[in-house]
């Protein structure tokens, strides 16, 4: 892991104003970002990144092995005819464009205070990175949007009011869907409809999903080689639904030949991601999917992740329908911020983590 930025650099970094940079200077400059190629989606075939269509009319026995393909295979997926009227994203796109180009006196007021999740500032695992990533971000549990933008706005006024409004359509609409999904990927598991209506643990699952937003914004890089705009990483929840500008950015690590494949950015179609917790809760059956964020050279990029997981007390444990039958639980429980912890001492920011939670299976030595 490369070591943290040094206190100096990170404070030079902290005024780096990227709308007049001509170069990508050293503090931003990633190593190794070209050791494995990029390669644009294919309409079919193994780039073709899975499209997993909820619409109306569709057979749910195979929207359901769409989405055990997708979810094994790549951890991911676009998702469409989900229903979220298009109206939705463009209105949350324009404000948090509005956010960004706020002076940076009134986003440093929200600034991310150490230790802290929300605020203003670098994603928390930026400070594993000796490398700035090229990127604006903003972190805030969807629910106490009010509160939080009260940093930003003390005052209030229509432009606090307008920004909350539609951030909390964003986040209803989000919560709707992602409870829709959760039952999708249940299905997709074998669960039965009357274990995912009425099992205790599937209910309390859908039930008390919490969700955080980040909000991203990519600036246009003069040199996009040379820059990352996310560094490589798994998300730690159960899943996450992307809103992306029309602008691709998101790509997936694919092995074998390794690539990196990017997701194609129709409008309308939100990426879902599948996270390190979700992996465990299928005892390992879905991947949680390794992705970054790259750069443009002539447009910026907005995403907003929605990040989907459990209540910070709930211990989450592989579901006794994942296992196969007299098969045991690969994984302990664990709650969502004790494997942050985890994965925050983990050598690389991915499901290696989940490693530290295996149990050891019968007539494996101790060591
Ligand atoms: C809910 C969360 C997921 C996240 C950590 C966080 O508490 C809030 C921000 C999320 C994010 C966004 C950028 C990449 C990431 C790895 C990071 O450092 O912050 C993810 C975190 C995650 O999924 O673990
Ligand atoms: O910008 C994107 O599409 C991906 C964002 C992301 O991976 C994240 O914020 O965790
Ligand atoms: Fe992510």
């Amino acid at each position: 892991m490369p070591s943290p930025l040094t206190s100096l650099a990170a404070a030079a970094a902290a005024n780096f104003e990227f709308r007049s940079a001509e170069h990508v200077p050293e503090t931003h400059e990633w190593p190794g970002l070209h050791d494995h190629p990029s390669v644009e989606a294919a309409a079919a075939g193994r780039d073709a990144v899975p499209v997993v269509d909820l619409g109306g009319g569709g057979d749910p026995a195979a929207v359901a092995q769409a989405v055990a393909r997708a979810a094994e295979e790549w951890g991911a997926f676009l998702l469409v005819g989900h229903g979220v009227p298009a109206g939705v994203a463009a209105r949350v796109e324009e404000q948090i464009a509005r956010l960004f180009a706020l002076p940076a006196a009134d986003k440093d007021r929200a600034g991310r205070r150490p230790g802290e999740m929300n605020g203003y500032g670098r994603p928390p695992y930026a400070v594993r990175f000796s490398r700035l990533m090229w990127s604006e971000g903003y972190t805030f549990a969807a629910a106490a949007v009010r509160d939080e933008f009260r940093r930003v706005w003390p005052d209030g006024g229509d432009d606090y009011h307008r920004f909350c409004e539609v951030m909390e359509e964003h986040h209803r609409e989000m919560m709707a869907l992602g409870g829709r999904l959760v039952d999708v990927l249940f299905r997709a598991l074998g669960l039965t409809d009357e274990r995912i209506a009425a099992g205790e643990t599937e209910r309390k699952i859908r039930e008390s999903l919490t969700a955080t937003m980040h909000l991203n914004l990519y600036p246009r890089c003069p040199e996009p080689e040379r820059a990352i705009g996310l560094a490589a990483h798994t998300d730690s929840g159960f899943f996450t639904l992307i809103t992306q500008s029309p602008v691709p950015g998101l790509q997936l690590l694919r092995r074998g030949p390794d690539r990196w494949v990017t997701v194609p950015a129709p409008p309308g179609a939100f990426a879902v991601v599948l996270g390190d917790l979700f992996q465990l809760l299928t005892n390992g059956r879905y991947r949680s999917a390794f992705h970054r964020a790259v750069v443009n050279g002539d447009r910026d990029r907005i995403s907003v992740p929605y990040f989907l997981g459990p209540p910070p007390d709930m211990k989450v444990a592989p579901l006794a329908a994942a296992l196969p039958p007299g098969g045991k639980p690969a994984f302990r429980s664990v709650t969502w911020p004790e494997y942050l912890g985890v994965k925050g001492k983990a050598s690389g920011f991915d499901a290696s983590a989940l490693a530290m939670l295996q149990v050891p299976e019968e007539g494996d030595k101790k060591v």
